[in-house]
């Protein structure tokens, strides 16, 4: 298994002062800023669009950028992102109307590109495209909100689908969304994931150093 990887979701950052919100978890000692892009449309919610993207990285935030679309149609916005610095964007396929096209879209702007499945959405669609994918993101969460409970049969999930990457041969990253805290996220990583996105766990301390020591100790007893 490839190093485990702690991606804040900027999702509970405070928006007021984003960028040194983003250094501070950074400087903490997370590894990738998981950006999350809502449309009011696809989810019930409303969030960031690629200028906060160019924002950040306009004041120096140098960590990739794990794009996490939330919207439909995805296709338009993607070179976007691209241009704004994403380095990786992942979208739910029941948002694009052609999933092999998008997903090359993606990796001709020149970013890593993913699938995301929602806790209730079959691992079929994962068929025929294992080759583009760099990543796969499995909600834990219904997406649209921050701060929801972990949905326990993720852990099957991940655990199916670790299989579905190892027997693939290819290079994909797993990652993990929604409700991943210091006491869960041993059994997850456990379960297959590699990758492991964390809001409120993270942003709700004082102390982000402290939270992700945390989980990075919990991780260790993880072979
Ligand atoms: O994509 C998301 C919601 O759609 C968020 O990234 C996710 O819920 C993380 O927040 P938390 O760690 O607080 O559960």
């Amino acid at each position: 298994m490839r190093p485990f990887l702690i991606a804040p979701s900027i999702l509970s950052a405070d928006f007021a002062r984003l960028g040194d919100d983003v250094k501070a978890v950074l400087d903490a000692g997370s590894d990738v800023v998981h950006f999350d892009v809502m449309d009011n449309h696809y989810v019930p919610n409303l969030t960031i669009g690629p200028m906060v993207c160019t924002a950040l990285r306009n004041y120096g935030i140098t960590a990739d950028i794990d794009v996490h679309l939330m919207v439909k149609p995805v296709d338009r916005i993607i070179p976007d992102f691209a241009k704004a610095g994403a380095s990786i964007i992942t979208f739910h396929p029941e948002a694009s109307e052609h999933v092999d096209r998008t997903l090359q879209l993606i990796k001709e702007s020149g970013c890593k590109a993913g699938l995301v499945l929602n806790p209730a959405t079959p691992l079929h669609y994962l068929d025929h495209v294992m080759d583009k994918l760099d990543v796969i993101l499995l909600m834990s969460v219904n997406p649209g909100f921050g701060g929801q409970s972990f949905i326990p049969h993720t852990l099957e999930k991940l655990r199916q689908v670790r299989a579905l990457i190892d027997a693939s041969g290819f290079d994909i990253r797993l990652e993990v969304d929604g409700g991943v805290k210091v006491d869960n996220i041993a059994e997850i990583a456990a379960a297959g994931a590699d990758m492991f996105v964390a809001g409120s766990a993270i942003f709700s301390q004082a102390d982000y150093k402290v939270v992700i020591d945390q989980m990075r100790a919990e991780l260790a007893s993880v072979s």
